[in-house]
């Protein structure tokens, strides 16, 4: 499994965020979020560090998703039975994603008054 071609790394990658698609609805509505950000963005043209900012988000909130499922499958695969660990470590899992939305909400509106108003 080790030192395996890029390309081959590059489809591992992309099977990873397949799994999360078909398999996490909260990934598939933060995505749907994230391009209706953008869409919003491409109409409204903000400069270029509010862009390069928002895509940093919404990369951020992405990945956010992927560890949180990745680790609430390893913690289920590993324990499947109920554990006051395995909960307190989804819970926290969950805060994480809590806390980088909520900043990535911020930034999209922000960009959005600033644009507005200018
Ligand atoms: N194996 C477990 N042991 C103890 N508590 C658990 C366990 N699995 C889930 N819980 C508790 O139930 C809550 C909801 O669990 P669930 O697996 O639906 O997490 P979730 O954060 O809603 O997941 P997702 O990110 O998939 O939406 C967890 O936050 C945790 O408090």
């Amino acid at each position: 499994m080790k030192n395996q071609s890029f390309t081959k790394k590059l489809r591992n990658a992309f099977a990873g965020i397949g799994f999360a698609w078909t398999e996490e609805r909260n990934f598939r509505v933060h995505l749907a979020l994230g391009l209706v950000t953008l869409l919003a963005f491409a109409v409204l043209q903000p400069t270029a560090l509010w862009w390069a900012l928002i895509v940093l988000c919404i990369a951020l909130v992405l990945a956010a998703e992927l560890l949180n499922s990745a680790v609430e499958a390893l913690a289920d695969h590993l324990h499947p039975e109920l554990h006051p660990v395995v909960g307190k470590v989804k819970d926290m899992l969950a805060g994480m994603v809590l806390v980088i939305s909520f900043a990535a909400a911020v930034v999209a509106m922000l960009a959005l008054y600033a644009t507005v108003a200018a």
